[in-house]
């Protein structure tokens, strides 16, 4: 039995405004993996690829299936947003609100959710991402990493479908990065994740797609790359699990 994917792109194309060639050409994409790792030389369009997806760009050419019907019209769109969340490259494009409880609240409320209700999820949203305490928080305070998990509780409080993460481990120390990875791996949505951190896409079991002269392909089966990186306990033999 097929099931029909919740997003598909069909033979998309799009230029950004002035720019010479398109940066999407004829892409096809459909979620029938449970996670993606999308990887791409800087500038490829992985942002791009992901503001298609959410209809912040209207594709040239091609159509944008949600559930299987074409995306044409705001009552559609509006349906596939409360589907899809979009982690942000940048956590201070995605909060806006004074304090903390207030932006991961503001997805509930904008649901239909009463203010208790709203709250109450919120904070059930944020203390199953270990926030506790953090309500009364400033946002604009919190630093680089807290607002990176406040953002993704936003997102998660409206419980979508799809999570789309533009680069989430950037910018994270190594503790938070993994927290980031548990909280991911426990979490049962679908995941698209933008990624130039090889070992964080193995750990979150996404299968590599990559984006490439406007077009997206899977990347080969054990796909092999070179890497280097310090040890703190300085040079001694050691096994990688790739
Ligand atoms: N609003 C815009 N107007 C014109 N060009 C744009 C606009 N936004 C992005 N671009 C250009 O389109 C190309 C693709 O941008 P995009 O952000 O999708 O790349 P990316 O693969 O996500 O890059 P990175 O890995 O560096 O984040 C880039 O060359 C970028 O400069």
């Amino acid at each position: 039995m097929t099931t029909t994917p919740i997003i598909e792109l069909r033979n998309i194309s799009y230029s950004y405004p002035q720019a010479p060639k398109p940066i999407l050409k004829d892409l096809n994409f459909s979620i029938t993996e449970k996670n993606y790792g999308i990887v791409g030389s800087n500038g490829c369009g992985k942002t791009t690829f992901f503001q298609i997806i959410v209809g912040l760009l209207k594709p040239d050419e091609g159509e944008l299936l949600f559930k299987g019907a074409p995306v044409t019209d705001k009552t559609m769109l509006r349906a596939l947003r409360k589907d899809v969340g979009f982690l942000f490259q940048s956590s201070d494009d995605q909060l806006f609100s004074p304090t903390v409880i207030e932006d991961v609240a503001f997805g509930p409320l904008n649901l239909g959710y009463q203010p208790a209700e709203a709250r109450e999820l919120a904070l059930e949203t944020l203390n199953k991402l270990g926030l506790y305490g953090f309500e009364e928080r400033i946002t604009h305070r919190l630093s680089g990493g807290e607002k990176k998990l406040v953002a993704l509780a936003t997102i998660l409080a409206m419980n979508p479908k799809v999570l789309l993460l533009d680069e989430p481990t950037n910018n994270l120390d190594p503790e938070t990065r993994e927290r980031l990875i548990t909280i991911l791996q426990g979490l049962d949505q679908n995941q698209i994740i933008i990624s130039h951190d090889w070992d964080f896409l193995n750990k979150t079991n996404s299968v590599l797609f990559q984006i490439e002269h406007g077009h997206i392909h899977r990347c080969e089966e054990d796909h092999i790359h070179v890497h280097s990186h310090i040890h703190k306990a300085g040079a001694h033999p050691h096994r990688h699990e790739h």
